[in-house]
């Protein structure tokens, strides 16, 4: 892990944020500080905007009033540097049906080797399942291998979406197992579920406004 990430500031940083949709407030002066080596669950009700506040975090909703801060720095000119710490997975699997996980993981991490991208694709249990189509894989295979991306890159800051949606138990166990191993060697992870973890974590939540 990157000494860079590991001082005792805050590395990300929520100052006051408030969100509206469609005239709803989703959440109103909501502030926190996360550190390196937290676990971090949002949580909270379907529609209560978990979602919406990960695409804040990771840049890709401006539909908000407050300040997210990287390392102290305000995104806007610290986005850079965050970006390059950031592996974030998405509530979409984000996997190309035509392609197979292999090819699919090939296009995403394009520096990986094709025996690291072997190597992960096992450790997610998609051994023998590495060249066939993605569309013929079932919706937690395809979830694994999404989630295989955690095996490929080292990046200190972990930005999850639902990442246990139609995992089974074994896999539920195994990814628990790996955030917490993330966050104990420095890491940050936040994510989102309504997978109650039985790991010790952080949490933030957001409730019906
Ligand atoms: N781009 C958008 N335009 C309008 N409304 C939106 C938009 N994005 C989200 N919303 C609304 O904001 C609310 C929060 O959505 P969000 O997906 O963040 O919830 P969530 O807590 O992640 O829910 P779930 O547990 O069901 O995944 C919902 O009512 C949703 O319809």
């Amino acid at each position: 892990m990157s000494t860079e990430f590991s001082s005792e500031l805050p590395l990300l940083q929520a100052n006051q944020l408030n969100c509206e949709r469609d005239d709803r407030t989703l959440f109103a002066d909501l502030s926190f500080e996360l550190r390196c080596g937290e676990l971090v669950r949002i949580t909270g009700p379907n529609g209560s905007g978990k979602s919406t506040l990960i695409r804040i975090l990771v840049g890709l909703s401006a539909g908000f009033e407050g300040d997210v801060l990287f390392k102290g720095q305000p995104m806007h000119r610290a986005r850079a540097g965050f970006y390059d710490g950031l592996l974030y997975l998405g509530h979409q699997v984000g996997v190309k049906a035509s392609l197979t996980p292999q090819e699919n993981l090939s296009s995403i991490e394009p520096s990986a080797s094709q025996h690291a991208i072997f190597d992960a694709l096992q450790k997610v249990g998609l051994k023998g399942f590495e060249d066939v189509p993605s569309q013929s894989l079932s919706a937690g295979q395809q979830r694994r291998v999404a989630l295989a991306r955690l095996y490929l890159q080292s990046k200190p800051i972990w930005i999850l979406d639902e990442p246990f949606t139609a995992i089974d138990q074994s896999g539920v166990e195994q990814l628990e197992q790996l955030l917490i191993d993330h966050s104990s060697k420095g890491g940050l992870v936040i994510l989102t579920t309504h997978h109650q973890l039985s790991v010790p974590h952080k949490e933030i939540t957001l409730g019906a406004m």
